[in-house]
């Protein structure tokens, strides 16, 4: 089975793929992904460097992450020119990285993609798994995982599409508030019922 793991920004879903990798089911990390497309040299840095200026590309040659995420981040014109750029090439990588793991023999694999139903990848994957987190969590969690302000904080989690909506196309939802002991007992509830796992 291909599942499809998603939520919204610091809702859990790095979480949630290390059980999976626990469980030896192998993972297609988009966020990972899209670091590597834009390594030093790479052809999508150079476009995003012409599209935003030189000065996203720091002095050793690899992208001046913070300096980016301050432009799309507050910006919706900007971030729509970023995707274009970039999402192409996460796409072809992660089709790619999926095809090699099911090639091995991996009867199940696992798409981390933050940004699944915004940007309509909804058949890559054959089941999808919504991380769900209150606002309250979700804000705390992820001023304190980036060290952000509260309204730097604010402006990512707007720039995807509600929880709400997310909940509304899964096929499972986990409720991430509680201990990582109760987000792993619900994800292995859920595989169970996928038949992934198996009963004990
Ligand atoms: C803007 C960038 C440089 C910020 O880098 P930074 O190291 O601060 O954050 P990181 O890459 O770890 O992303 C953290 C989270 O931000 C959210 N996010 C990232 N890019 C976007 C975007 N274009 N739109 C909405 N949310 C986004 C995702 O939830 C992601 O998990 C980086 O996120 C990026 O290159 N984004 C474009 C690629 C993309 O869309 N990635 C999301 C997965 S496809
Ligand atoms: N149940 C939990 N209780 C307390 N803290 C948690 C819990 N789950 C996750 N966290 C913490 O919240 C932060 C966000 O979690 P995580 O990195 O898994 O989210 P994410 O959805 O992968 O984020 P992103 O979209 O930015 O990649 C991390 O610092 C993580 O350690």
């Amino acid at each position: 089975m291909i599942i499809g793991l998603t939520g919204s920004i610091a809702s859990g879903k790095s979480t949630v793929a290390k059980m999976f990798a626990d469980l030896n089911i192998p993972i297609v990390d988009a966020d990972k992904v899209a670091r590597v497309v834009v390594e030093p040299g790479r052809e999508t840095l150079q476009q995003i460097a012409a599209q935003f200026g030189d000065d996203v590309i720091l002095e050793d040659g690899h992208m001046n992450r913070k300096k980016v995420g301050d432009l799309i981040f507050h910006d919706p014109t900007k971030r729509k020119q970023l995707n274009e750029i970039i999402h192409p090439a996460i796409r072809k990588e992660m089709l790619r990285q999926r095809d090699k793991h099911l090639s091995d023999g991996h009867p199940h694999v696992v798409m981390d993609i933050p940004l699944l139903f915004e940007s309509g990848l909804q058949s890559y994957v054959e089941n999808i798994l919504v991380v769900s987190v209150s606002e309250e969590n979700q804000l705390k969690r992820l001023m304190a995982r980036n060290d952000l302000t509260e309204q730097e904080a604010r402006a990512r989690i707007s720039s995807q599409l509600p929880i709400s909506v997310k909940e509304k196309g899964a096929d499972a939802v986990i409720y991430n508030n509680d201990s990582v002991a109760s987000t792993k007992e619900q994800l292995h509830y859920i595989l169970k019922k996928w038949g992934v796992l198996q009963e004990l």
